[in-house]
C-alpha cells in the first residue's frame, strides 16, 4: 500500500460526520450529482480493502468492523491518502472520519486541515430503524442489532468529540437528519452553495 502523502496546496476537503444511519453516504451521492465532488467513504475503502485478498489487513479491518470498534487510524489514512493522490480533483468529501480525536490530529497534521464539517444530526431512533431496514439486503456484517448498539456506543463516546473540537473552530454545520432524504439535502445544498459567497 502507499504511503501517507500531504496534499498539495488548494486541496479542499469538507467531512461528512454522523451517527450510523443518519444518512451521509445517501446525501454525500446527492452533493456528488450537484457539484462533482469526489466522495470517499471511510467505510467503504475498509470494506474494500477487507474483499482484497491480497491485502495483509483484512482479517483485522473485518474483525473490528464486525464488533464495532475503529480500525487502527494508519490504516484507513493510508487508503485515504491514496485515493486522494490517484484523484486529479481537489475537492473532496470525507465521509465517516475522523472517527476519534487523534484522527482528526494525524489527518490534519499529515494530510491536509478539513475547511467544513458537515454534522448530520439525527435521532437515535430514527437511525436504528434506518440500519436495520438496510440490514434487510445490504449484506453488511455491521447492520445487525448488537453491532448497531455497539456502533451507536463508539459514536457517542468516541466519535462525538471530533464534532465537538471543530466546532470550537467555528467549521461545523449542524444538519437535523430526521426528515426525508430531500428535505435533508435541500439543507446541505444551500450550505454548500453558499460557500464562498
Ligand atoms: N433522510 C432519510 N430518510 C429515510 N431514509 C434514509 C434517509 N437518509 C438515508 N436513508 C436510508 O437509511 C439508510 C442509511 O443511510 P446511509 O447509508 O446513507 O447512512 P450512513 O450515515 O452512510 O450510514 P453508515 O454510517 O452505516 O454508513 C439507507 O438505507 C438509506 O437509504
Ligand atoms: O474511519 C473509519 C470508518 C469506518 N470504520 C469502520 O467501518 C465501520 C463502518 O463504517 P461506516 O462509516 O458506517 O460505513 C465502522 O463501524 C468502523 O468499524 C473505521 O474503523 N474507521
Ligand atoms: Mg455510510
Amino acid at each position: 500500500m502507499s504511503e501517507i502523502v500531504r496534499a498539495p496546496e488548494g486541496t479542499i476537503v469538507i467531512f461528512v460526520l454522523g451517527g450510523p444511519g443518519s444518512g451521509k453516504g445517501t446525501q454525500c451521492n446527492k452533493i456528488v450529482e450537484d457539484f462533482g465532488f469526489v466522495h470517499l467513504s471511510a467505510g467503504d475503502l475498509l470494506r474494500e480493502e477487507q474483499r482484497n485478498p491480497n491485502s495483509k489487513d483484512g482479517d483485522l479491518i473485518k474483525s473490528y468492523i464486525k464488533d464495532g470498534q475503529i480500525v487502527p487510524m494508519e490504516i484507513t489514512v493510508k487508503l485515504l491518502s491514496k485515493k486522494m493522490q490517484e484523484s486529479k480533483s481537489n475537492i473532496f468529501l470525507i465521509d465517516g472520519f475522523p472517527r476519534k480525536l487523534d484522527q482528526a490530529e494525524y489527518f490534519g497534521k499529515n494530510v491536509v486541515e478539513p475547511c467544513l464539517i458537515l454534522f448530520l444530526d439525527c435521532d437515535k431512533e430514527v437511525m436504528k430503524q434506518r440500519l436495520l431496514k438496510r440490514g434487510e439486503t445490504s449484506g453488511r456484517i455491521d447492520d445487525n442489532i448488537e453491532t448497531i448498539e455497539k456502533r451507536f456506543k463508539v459514536f457517542k463516546e468516541e466519535s462525538l468529540p471530533v464534532v465537538e473540537r471543530y466546532e470550537k473552530e467555528e467549521k461545523v454545520r449542524k444538519i437535523p437528519c430526521n426528515e426525508s432524504v430531500d428535505e435533508v439535502y435541500l439543507k446541505i445544498r444551500s450550505i454548500i452553495e453558499g460557500l464562498n459567497k
